[in-house]
């Protein structure tokens, strides 16, 4: 069994040597107890080490290690609001970022139910205001908005997803980036997403993940 430290380095290294990640962006964290690990500030994905992990409570605050995430309070916002969550995935892969700088997005449904697999695994994704990077004031409406959606979009910026495994939010990020690619690709084409009835008797009830 794989201890935490280990599934969010092996869960990293995948996100970035995929191009899902790039530079220094994107963090990850995972729930351990009343405490949560998370990727420290200003580290590639594709090189922070387990033993270079910061620990963070519930509120946000820094605990023990390197200086966490500047999304640090935002992974734990996500972590309050759903409490049977237990790690939380955030990126800047292509597709879906370049859908969060769209204009006229609906902010309570930014992508369409194109395919089964999105309906199952995100459900409906709300388009959350822009904040740079790191700015606080983005916490109050994630963490209302997470109460009753696992995958959020951060306009101009990218996705956060959470899930109730790491592998879970992974599963999730994937399939809104692979959403957003075929929405991209789709955009000037006639199409015809999943009927209202249709996407309702696939989503994830809001208590499951
Ligand atoms: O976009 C940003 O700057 C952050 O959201 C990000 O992706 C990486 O920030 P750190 O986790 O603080 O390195
Ligand atoms: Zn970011």
């Amino acid at each position: 069994m794989n201890t935490e430290r280990e599934q969010i380095i092996s869960a990293a290294r995948s996100l970035f040597q995929r191009g899902l990640t790039h530079g220094s962006t994107g963090n990850l964290s995972v729930r351990v107890g009343d405490r949560v690990l998370v990727t420290p500030t200003g580290s590639s994905l594709g090189t922070v080490e387990a033993a270079e992990l910061s620990l963070i409570d519930l509120s946000g605050a820094h605990v023990a290690g390197p200086k966490p995430s500047k999304e640090a309070f935002l992974h734990a916002a996500l972590l309050r609001a759903r409490p049977r969550a237990n790690a939380v995935v955030h990126t800047h892969s292509t597709h879906a970022a370049a859908v969060s700088c769209m204009d006229g997005l609906d902010p309570a449904d930014a992508l369409p139910p194109l395919t089964a697999y999105f309906a199952m695994r995100v459900g409906r994704l709300p388009l959350l205001p822009y904040f740079a990077p790191g700015d606080q004031g983005l916490g109050p409406a994630a963490e209302e908005a997470a109460r009753t959606h696992s995958a959020l979009l951060l306009s101009n910026h990218g996705p956060i997803v959470a899930g109730a495994s790491l592998g879970a939010a992974l599963d999730a990020i994937e399939e809104l980036e692979e959403t957003a690619k075929l929405f991209l690709l789709l955009r000037d084409l006639p199409t015809r997403p999943l009927s209202q009835e249709q996407r309702r008797a696939l989503e994830p009830s809001n208590q499951a993940q």
